[in-house]
């Protein structure tokens, strides 16, 4: 059985972590749990510890992408000094499975499985969670989403149903195929772009998942605003590159 390392990026998390990263440890076919404590102000590095998750802090907040970037390298470095070089129990060449996952989501975690089936048997590359209405009401107006998957669209020809969807299941290859990952807020998109410009196969998947939604306040607007320039980064970078790749093949990787 090929199984999956999972990594947690996360930000003042406390309150949440533990009871995510035991939902997370329970899943059929995850062995690993990477929390990233990405500069959090609170104790939430401890609660991921006592947990069971092997943890990795940032010294200063580096944003989503950069947390989960470290957490794949600690992984990668984790195994290959531990003997098994970054590879799976059931496949001695093949690099491991990945499974991305916020730090927000506790108990709910614990539906996660339903995202390792496509990519464990092949299907699929990545699989990527759509989330059900969430029982608390969330203050957004639909602009960041939109943005994301309007770009998405343009680029790749494909409609994502919940574009900003973070919790994800990816082969090695894929997270290699939208490495650096765009940075921020607009990981998401960076990959689903990157997986699909790669010619690798997503699926989305419904997932009973529950998560903190940001609210009305100037909190959730300025964290609002953040995403959309994340995403709007990405989307241009992407777009360049594209019409670069097609007018001036030579200089297109630079972007
Ligand atoms: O600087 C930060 C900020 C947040 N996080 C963690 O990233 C995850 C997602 O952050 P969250 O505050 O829950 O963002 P939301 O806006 O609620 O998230 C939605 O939108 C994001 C993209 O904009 C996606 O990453 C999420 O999966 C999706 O649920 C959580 O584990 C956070 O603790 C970090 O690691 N570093
Ligand atoms: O609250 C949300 O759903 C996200 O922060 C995205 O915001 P949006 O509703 O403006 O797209």
């Amino acid at each position: 059985m090929r199984t999956v390392a999972a990594i947690i990026p996360c930000k003042d998390e406390a309150d949440r972590i533990a009871a995510t990263v035991e939902a997370v440890l329970r899943l059929d076919g995850v062995d690993r749990v990477v929390v990233v404590d990405d500069g959090s102000s609170d104790t939430t590095a401890a609660a991921a510890h006592g947990a069971g998750a092997d943890v990795i802090r940032h010294a200063r907040n580096a944003g989503k992408a950069a947390a989960l970037e470290t957490g794949v390298r600690h992984l990668r470095e984790l195994e290959s000094v531990g003997g098994s070089g970054a590879l799976d129990a059931g496949d001695a060449h093949s690099p491991r499975h990945l499974l991305f996952v916020d730090g927000d989501l506790e108990g709910s975690a614990s539906n996660l499985h339903v995202l390792l089936p496509p990519v464990l048997q092949g299907r699929a590359d990545m699989t990527i969670a759509t989330l059900p209405p969430q029982s608390t009401r969330g203050g957004g107006r639909g602009f960041v989403v939109r943005l994301a998957r309007d770009g998405i669209e343009r680029l790749t020809g494909w409609t994502a149903t919940q574009p900003l969807s973070g919790m994800r299941c990816l082969t090695a290859e894929a997270f290699d195929a939208a490495s650096p990952l765009a940075p921020g807020w607009g990981v998401e998109v960076g990959l689903t772009v990157d997986v699909l410009g790669a010619g690798l196969l997503i699926e989305e998947v419904p997932c009973e998942l529950q998560h903190r939604v940001s609210g009305k306040d100037w909190r959730g607007q300025l964290h609002r605003a953040k995403q959309y320039r994340d995403v709007w980064r990405a989307l241009t970078r992407r777009r360049v590159r594209k019409a670069l790749t097609e007018r001036a093949p030579g200089v297109a990787h630079r972007f």
